[in-house]
Formats: structure tokens, C-alpha cells, sequence
């Protein structure tokens, strides 16, 4: 990369979780002057049974919604902070300003519980940005903490859930004029009305690529835990196949069904600026990684990846002669809408239609009036709701054009024992979707796998 050239590098939990972690991390920062906006998640696991801060805030700000003692909870977080920071060697009064922040975000009037709970929530990434640029400053690389209220970043949308305003990339562009290293605290960003309000989970994502579409970067890297993407989740399918080149559409598929190394959201901002992503590990930095872009050669790889999701129910109705019936799934689905419910698949039949819907949408509430609504309204034969679905989601840009995938793909499920609930090829130009039983989703991930990853047929991405 020339002079003026710029990456912006966002660096998940696990890269930032402790002393020796961010060590690894100033070292990136400081080995390569074209990385001069810096995204930072809260502290993360360090160990598989590790707590995340993230979760330590979400348990103290619940314990203060209820009313109940605070103080150890409040400790937690701010010992975890202490540690590193003095691990660090950062001057002693470090932990006692994160102490004093949390009790000001403890101390704030709550009219909205869940606007509170994202005030909490996001003193994680906030004081972990200051902690940073702090640690950066001392070992004599030129940082500064930058606040998303100070740099613009407009987020609007319920507590919890934000999506940020492109309105508000270009005061956000102004970022990459700064000389110095800028620490920008993920995950988190301000609505017009300068209320604080967090993305999803793993949103610290979305911030690095908005940052990135916004100041036109010439790379996004977004540092992790694993040497790049893998074609199935590493935890499930043994030794799986490294990506080493992918395009936006995929890794928005990939990542919406269950690849949970990338937020799905975030691959929108940099796909509209064209700004390569490039998933990298922080602990092997060598490594070259997964670079995402706009396109690739699919004519060698049709299947690129193959993601695994649990927790989905199906709604089935059954109605004699619904063929007939104009606007019947119109109707439907503004049940569902009427209780806030999105929908992911609709496999239909001549005289029956089935919803998939995701588990986190239903309460057993919810799922009674929509049934009795079914048949009150809609005046159907039959309607019930099963949960305990996963989907196993084959993805890859060539696929719908290569003639005998969907085949080896139920052949392979069938092979395993599985039992196929439901298939959709419809709608998607880059993905075949199997619903199967939860109880099935892992083996028919690894058999499916094989199908098409297997050593001998593993191709040079
Ligand atoms: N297909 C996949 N490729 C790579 N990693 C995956 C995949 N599916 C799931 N993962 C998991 O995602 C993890 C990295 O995401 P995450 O824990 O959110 O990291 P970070 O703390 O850097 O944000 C990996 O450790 C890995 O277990
Ligand atoms: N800390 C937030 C945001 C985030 O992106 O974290 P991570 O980089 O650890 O996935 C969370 O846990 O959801």
C-alpha cells in the first residue's frame, strides 16, 4: 500500500481480552502506518468457559433494573479492566475511572429499560477504547479515543437492535484526515436525539465496516480468532477448508445462517463502497486470511461455504382448495406481522403453506393467537406450529447454475440418516436451503461437508 493509502481494522473480543492480547494488538497497529482507524469489541472470552464483559454488563444492568445489590457485579467488570490495565503497566488510577463511569451510567434515569441496558452494555467498548489509545500512547504510537457521539455516528432503531443513518457517513469521512491512530469504540453509536443505542450482538462488526465504507478505505480488516473463514463452522466439521476468496453475497449468507465470524450486517456498508474485507487472525498475523469482495471466480468452487442455524419453528396450515383463495398468504403473514414476526422461508403446497419462523420471535403467547387466529380468520382445516428445526444452508455463487448440487446434497443428508423437512431453492440466487430436526443439524452438516469438501475434491480457492 502507498503513503496515503488506509485501513480501517476492527478487533473482535477475543483479539482485545487481555494485557498480552492487546500487546499483540498495538504491535499489529504499530508495524503498519495504513492502519490508522482502529475498532476495539469489549474484552472477550479467554478461555472457552470465560465470561465476556459484554455478558458481565448485561448481568449488572439487569441486577439494577430489579432492584437487587450491584456491587459485585459492578466488581466484576471493573476488576477484569484493572487486571489488564495493569498488566499494561497503564497508570493505577485506570480501574478507578472505569469504576466512576459505570456508577454515572447506573446513576441515569431510566425511562426505557432497554435504552438503559444499551447504556451499560456499551461501557464495555467504550472504556476498552480509551484503555487502548491509552496503551497505544504509551508505547509511543500517536492515538486518540474517539467518541461515536464526537464523530457523528447516527444510529436509529429499537434499543438493542440499531441500524446506523448513511446520512451520517460523510461527517463520519472526516476521521481519515486525523494524523493520528484513531480507537473507535464498536458496537454502539447516538440517534438524532443523542440517545446511545447498540447494534446487535457482535455489532463491534458493523461499526468497522461503516467506518470504513465511510472514509473510503482501501481495506477493511477485521481481526479474530481463527486464521479466516472457514467453508463449515470449525467447531462442528473437523479441520474444514480455509475460504480464501469470497464475495460479499456469500459471506452476507453464510453469516446471516449461523457463520457467527462475521455479523451478516456488516457487509453491506462495505459492499456499497467496494471496500475489500479481509478476515484475519490476530494471533497468527501471517496468515493471509479471507478476503471478501465483490466478485470472484465461481467456475471452480460453486459451494463455498456450508453454514448450520438451530432454532427455527415451522408454521403449517392445511386449508382444502387455499389454491383458490386470493390473498390467503397475504393474510397470513399479516398475522405475523401483527405480532412483530419476520419470516425466513414459505414452502407452499396447493392446499397448504408452511412459515418458517425463527424461535427468538414466538413466546407461547404468541404462538396461541396466531394459531387461534389461523383458525378463527382464515378458517383453515389445520394449523400447528413445531419447533426444533435447523437449517443447513449451502452457499456459493455459481450454485444455482450447476446442474446435480440439490441431488448430492439430499443424497448425502439421506446417507447420514437424515431425514429432509423442508428444501427451498426458490427465491436465493446464491443459496439451497434443508430444514431438518435440530437433533439432526450436526451430523447433517458434517455429511453434507463431505459431499462436497471432501479431501480429493477440495479445490484451490
Ligand atoms: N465458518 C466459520 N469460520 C470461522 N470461524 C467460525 C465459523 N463459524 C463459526 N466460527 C467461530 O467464530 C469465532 C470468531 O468469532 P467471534 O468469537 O465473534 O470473534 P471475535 O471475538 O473476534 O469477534 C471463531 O473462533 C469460530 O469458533
Ligand atoms: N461486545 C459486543 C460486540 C462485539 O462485536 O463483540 P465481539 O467482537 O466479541 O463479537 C458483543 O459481545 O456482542
Amino acid at each position: 500500500m502507498g503513503l496515503d493509502e488506509m485501513k480501517v481494522c476492527k478487533f473482535g473480543g477475543t483479539s482485545v481480552a487481555s494485557a498480552q492480547q492487546i500487546m499483540k494488538v498495538a504491535g499489529l497497529i504499530s508495524s503498519d502506518p495504513s492502519r490508522r482507524i482502529v475498532v476495539v469489541s469489549a474484552p472477550g472470552k479467554r478461555h472457552p468457559e470465560d465470561p465476556k464483559v459484554t455478558d458481565l454488563l448485561i448481568r449488572l444492568a439487569d441486577a439494577a433494573l430489579d432492584g437487587k445489590d450491584t456491587d459485585r457485579l459492578l466488581s466484576e467488570v471493573v476488576d477484569r479492566f484493572r487486571s489488564i490495565a495493569d498488566d499494561l503497566g497503564l497508570a493505577p488510577g485506570f480501574a478507578g475511572t472505569v469504576e466512576q463511569d459505570l456508577r454515572s451510567r447506573l446513576g441515569t434515569d431510566r425511562p426505557d429499560a432497554g435504552r438503559f441496558l444499551d447504556l451499560m452494555k456499551a461501557a464495555g467498548e467504550d472504556n476498552n477504547a480509551r484503555l487502548v489509545a491509552a496503551y497505544l500512547n504509551q508505547i509511543g504510537v500517536e492515538a486518540v479515543y474517539m467518541s461515536p457521539k464526537e464523530a457523528g455516528l447516527i444510529v436509529e432503531g429499537p434499543a438493542g437492535d440499531g441500524m446506523a443513518d448513511v446520512a451520517c457517513y460523510e461527517q463520519l469521512s472526516r476521521l481519515k484526515d486525523d494524523p493520528r491512530v484513531i480507537v473507535f469504540p464498536g458496537f454502539f453509536g447516538f440517534t438524532k436525539d443523542g440517545v446511545l443505542c447498540t447494534f446487535g450482538r457482535g455489532g463491534s462488526d458493523i461499526t468497522g465496516s461503516i467506518l470504513a465504507a465511510a472514509t473510503d478505505a482501501d481495506l477493511y480488516e477485521n481481526f479474530t480468532d481463527v486464521d479466516g473463514v472457514f467453508a463449515a463452522n470449525p467447531n462442528v466439521v473437523d479441520r474444514p477448508a480455509l475460504i480464501g476468496k469470497m464475495t460479499y453475497r456469500e459471506m452476507r449468507e453464510l453469516a446471516y445462517n449461523g457463520f457467527n465470524v462475521l455479523h451478516d450486517e456488516s457487509l453491506m456498508p462495505a459492499f456499497l463502497k467496494s471496500v475489500p474485507v479481509n478476515i484475519r487472525n490476530t494471533n497468527n498475523p501471517s496468515a493471509p486470511g479471507t478476503l471478501i469482495v465483490r466478485e470472484r471466480n465461481c467456475k471452480t468452487q460453486p459451494v463455498i461455504g456450508i453454514a448450520a442455524d438451530s432454532g427455527f419453528s415451522t408454521l403449517f396450515v392445511d386449508k382444502y382448495l387455499m389454491n383458490r383463495e386470493i390473498g390467503f398468504g397475504r393474510k397470513l403473514l399479516g398475522i405475523l406481522e401483527d405480532e412483530n414476526i419476520s419470516f425466513e422461508h414459505t414452502p407452499s403446497g396447493i392446499d397448504n403453506l408452511s412459515v418458517i419462523i425463527r424461535n427468538k420471535f414466538l413466546t407461547p403467547e404468541k404462538e396461541e393467537r396466531i394459531l387461534r387466529r389461523c383458525y378463527e380468520e382464515l378458517k383453515v382445516d389445520h394449523a400447528h406450529l413445531n419447533s426444533d428445526y435447523s437449517m443447513i444452508v449451502l452457499v456459493g455463487e455459481a450454485m444455482r447454475h450447476t446442474k446435480g448440487l440439490a441431488a448430492r446434497a439430499a443424497m448425502a443428508l439421506a446417507g447420514s440418516g437424515t431425514n429432509i423437512e423442508m428444501i427451498n431453492q426458490g427465491s436465493s440466487e446464491v443459496s439451497i436451503v434443508f430444514g431438518v430436526h435440530k437433533s439432526d443439524e450436526k451430523k447433517a452438516l458434517r455429511a453434507v461437508y463431505e459431499e462436497f469438501f471432501v479431501p480429493s475434491a477440495v479445490p484451490s480457492f
